[in-house]
């Protein structure tokens, strides 16, 4: 008798944290390796942030930001391998990686219009990912995603998350070690003291610190909780 092969049932798969805990660079490891599309919502927030500031619209004036929310088209590619972020077509992968859109995201995420135009794209991704995906952010296990099989928060100490940080910028920017903990504890205050769908560990989320570990470790850990929750399937 013929057997039917063995199809290995689509998992959604969220992983949230605060700034610099490892979040894209394990989410993009962990997705190649099982053959799950990724989603960085983070560079969808970053994308209508520079928008914003494209247009001259003021980031501070929560009525500017919600009123213009609707008008940019803001597209992801998910593939791990060549994760791709266009605004109105444009390639943005490399401007809202700039100071400027990181000093003014935690802004434009806070105001609700935004964060439901967000939720929705993202949600509609999440959907149309047939093999599975993986979905990083602050808030994918506690309000985009909260049925998703599999959720992980990610921690470190800000020392460490501020060490990682300053080996990035070394030779582009400032690598001032005391400023850029500061810069990160600052935004991790505005994400996680917003009103809507604030930065925050789901209840049913497997919180792993890696403050002492490789991201190896942490790759190879986030895999192990994808393949046991694949084996109760
Ligand atoms: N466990 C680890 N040990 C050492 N370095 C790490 C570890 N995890 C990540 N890194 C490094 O730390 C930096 C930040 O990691 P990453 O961008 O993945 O964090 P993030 O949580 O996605 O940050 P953000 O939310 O600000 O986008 C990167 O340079 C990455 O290579
Ligand atoms: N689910 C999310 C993801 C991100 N944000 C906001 O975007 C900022 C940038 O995120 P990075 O991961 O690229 O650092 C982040 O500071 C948040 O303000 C969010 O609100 N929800």
């Amino acid at each position: 008798m013929e057997t039917a092969p063995r199809t290995v049932p689509a998992i959604i798969v969220a992983i949230d944290g605060p700034s610099g805990t490892g979040k894209s660079s394990t989410s993009k490891a962990v997705a190649t390796a099982l053959g799950l599309r990724y989603l960085d919502t983070g560079a969808q927030y970053r994308a209508i942030t520079w928008w914003m500031v494209e247009n001259g619209i003021d980031t501070a004036d929560a009525e500017a930001v919600a009123d213009a929310a609707a008008k940019p088209e803001i597209v992801s590619g998910t593939d791990p391998l060549a994760p791709t972020i266009t605004v109105d077509g444009i390639d943005v992968s490399g401007p809202i990686r700039t100071q400027e859109v990181t000093s003014k995201v935690s802004a434009v995420s806070a105001v609700p219009r935004v964060r439901t135009l967000i939720t929705e794209l993202q949600r509609s991704i999440a959907a149309g990912a047939e093999g599975g995906i993986l979905v990083e952010g602050r808030d994918i296990g506690t309000t985009v995603l909260p049925d998703a099989d599999l959720k992980v928060f990610l921690t470190a100490s800000p020392e460490a998350r501020a060490a990682r940080r300053s080996g990035e910028l070394k030779g582009k920017e400032a690598t001032d070690l005391a400023a850029t903990r500061e810069a990160l504890l600052r935004r991790d205050a505005a994400d996680s003291g917003r009103k809507t769908s604030p930065l925050a560990k789901a209840d049913d989320a497997v919180e792993v610190d890696t403050s002492d570990l490789t991201l190896q470790q942490v790759i190879e850990c986030v895999v192990t909780l994808v393949e046991e929750k694949r084996a109760l399937r």
